[in-house]
C-alpha cells in the first residue's frame, strides 16, 4: 500500500471511506445517469455481455469430465469467474477473461481473501501491528497494483464503462480513483455470485421448481432466442424472478449491512438505542423471522406471488434499504436471470452424489458477512433443444 498513514487491514481497501467517494461522487457529478442504465427503466443493460459470458461458462462446462452429455463441475467457482468477467467488462472496462483463464490477478484476489479471514486475526486486530503478515501484505500489495495498472490502462484507452467517467473526473486523486475500482470490483463480484451459486443450489435440490422456471423461459423465449432486456423483465417470467426473490430471502448474499453509528439516540419503543452505539442491520434475521414469512426456512417461490403475499421493501431487503441501498441491484438482477435463462434450456442439473450440501446448503465463513455457498459442485445433463 502507497500511503503509510493506512491501517493494513483493519479497514481492507479502505471500503468505509471509498463508498462514501463513490456516493458523493455520483451525486456531485450526475453520474446517476451513467449508472441508470443498469436500472429497470434504463435504455440498456449489457444483456449482450452476460449472454456471451454464459456461453464462455458452458464452454468450460462441456470440458469436465470424460461423459459427452454429463459434467460436474465446482460451480461456486465458475460462478464467481463469470461475475468477475461480468463486473470488470461492465464496469471497470476490464476484461479479467477469468471464466476461461487463470489470471494472476484473480489467483492473488482469492489467496488474498482466503488468508486476510484468520478468525485470530479478525477477533484480535491488533495482532497485526504485533506479528504483521507478511503474505497477505504482499497479496494485497499485488492487488493494489493490479488496480493500479488497469487504471493506467483505462486512462490510456477510455472505454464505454463507469470507471472511464471516473477517470475524466479532475477533483479525483489517484488514492479515490483506485479505491472506487476496488469497491466496484468487490461489491459487484462475490455478492453476485454468491447469488448465483444459491438460485443453481436451490433449483437442483427443488427440481419441481426448475421444471417450472424452464416451463416458464421456453414459452416466453423459445428454446433458442437470446434473452433481451424485454424478454428478461418481472413481468415477462414471474416465475423466474419469484424464484430468485426467494433465493435471495432465504441465503442473502449480504447477511447484515456494514456497521453504522448514530450521533442521536433511537426510541425503538421496547429498546433505547444510545448515541454513538455501532449498530448493524441483519439482513438474514428478517428474511428469516417467523413473524413476517411464516415458514421462513421452507423455499418456496410461490409465496412471491401470492395475492396476500407478506413481502414489502422493509421486509425484503437483500440489497438493504434507503440512501445507502446496492445502486446496482438491477445490473445484478438481470445478471442472475440471463444466466438462469441461458441454463436452464441448456442445461438439467442436480446435486453430485455425495455432496456436502445433501442435509442443506452450506455457507463459506466470509470476513465481510458475504453468504459465499461453500464448495458447491453441480452436475449438468445437457438438454435436446426442441423439447420443453
Ligand atoms: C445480488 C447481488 C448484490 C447484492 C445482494 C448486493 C447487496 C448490497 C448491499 C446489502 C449493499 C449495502 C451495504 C451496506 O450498506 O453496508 C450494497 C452496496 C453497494 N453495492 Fe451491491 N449488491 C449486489 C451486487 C452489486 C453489483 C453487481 C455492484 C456493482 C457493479 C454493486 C455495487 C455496490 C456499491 C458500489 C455499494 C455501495 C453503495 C453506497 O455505499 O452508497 N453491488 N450492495
Amino acid at each position: 500500500m502507497k500511503e503509510s498513514s493506512e491501517p493494513p487491514f483493519s479497514d481492507v481497501f479502505g471500503l468505509s471511506s471509498i463508498s462514501r467517494n463513490i456516493h458523493i461522487f455520483w451525486i456531485k457529478n450526475r453520474i446517476w445517469t451513467r449508472w441508470t442504465r443498469f436500472s429497470e427503466t434504463a435504455v440498456t443493460l449489457p444483456i449482450d455481455t452476460f449472454v456471451s459470458l454464459a456461453k464462455n461458462v458452458f464452454e468450460v462446462i462441456e470440458t469436465a469430465g470424460t461423459d459427452l452429455d454429463t459434467h460436474t463441475v465446482s460451480w461456486s467457482d465458475l460462478a464467481q469467474r463469470f461475475t468477475l468477467d461480468a463486473v470488470g467488462t461492465s464496469t471497470i472496462g476490464h476484461n479479467f477473461d477469468a471464466i476461461r483463464t487463470e489470471s494472476p490477478f484473480v489467483r492473488d484476489y482469492n489467496a488474498f481473501m482466503r488468508d486476510v479471514a484468520s478468525p485470530l486475526y479478525l477477533v484480535f486486530p491488533s495482532l497485526e501491528q504485533l506479528w504483521p503478515r507478511t503474505k497477505v501484505a504482499s497479496l494485497m500489495e499485488n492487488l493494489i497494483s493490479g488496480f493500479e495498472q488497469a487504471l493506467r490502462e483505462k486512462v490510456e484507452n477510455p472505454g464505454d464503462d463507469i470507471m472511464t467517467y471516473m477517470v475524466r473526473h479532475p477533483e479525483m486523486s489517484a488514492k479515490e480513483l483506485r479505491d472506487n475500482m476496488a469497491t466496484l470490483f468487490l461489491a459487484g463480484h462475490d455478492t453476485t455470485s454468491a447469488a448465483i451459486s444459491s438460485l443453481v443450489y436451490f433449483l437442483a435440490v427443488n427440481q419441481s421448481v426448475q421444471v417450472r422456471v424452464r416451463a416458464e423461459v421456453i414459452s416466453v423465449l423459445g428454446p433458442d432466442a437470446e434473452p433481451s432486456q424485454s424478454t428478461l423483465s418481472p413481468q415477462s417470467l414471474p416465475y423466474l424472478h419469484a424464484s430468485i426473490r426467494e433465493v435471495l430471502r432465504i441465503n442473502p448474499p449480504a447477511s447484515y449491512v456494514s456497521p453504522r453509528i448514530s450521533p442521536l439516540g433511537i426510541d425503538l419503543g421496547n429498546y433505547y438505542i444510545p448515541p454513538q452505539t455501532p449498530t448493524i442491520f441483519n439482513i438474514y434475521a428478517v428474511h428469516h423471522n417467523d413473524a413476517i414469512w411464516g415458514d421462513p426456512g421452507v423455499f418456496r417461490p410461490e409465496r412471491f406471488l401470492e395475492e396476500q403475499s407478506v413481502h414489502s421493501k422493509a421486509t425484503l431487503i437483500p440489497f438493504s434499504s434507503g440512501p445507502r441501498q446496492c445502486p446496482a441491484q438491477n445490473f445484478a438482477l438481470y445478471e442472475m436471470r440471463t444466466m438462469a435463462v441461458m441454463l436452464v434450456r441448456e442445461y438439467e442439473w442436480v446435486l453430485p452424489e455425495p455432496s456436502i450440501h445433501a442435509d442443506g446448503i452450506k455457507n463459506a465463513f466470509s470476513p465481510f458477512a458475504l453468504t459465499l455457498p461453500c464448495d458447491l459442485d453441480i452436475t449438468f445433463r445437457r438438454r435436446a433443444r426442441a423439447s420443453s
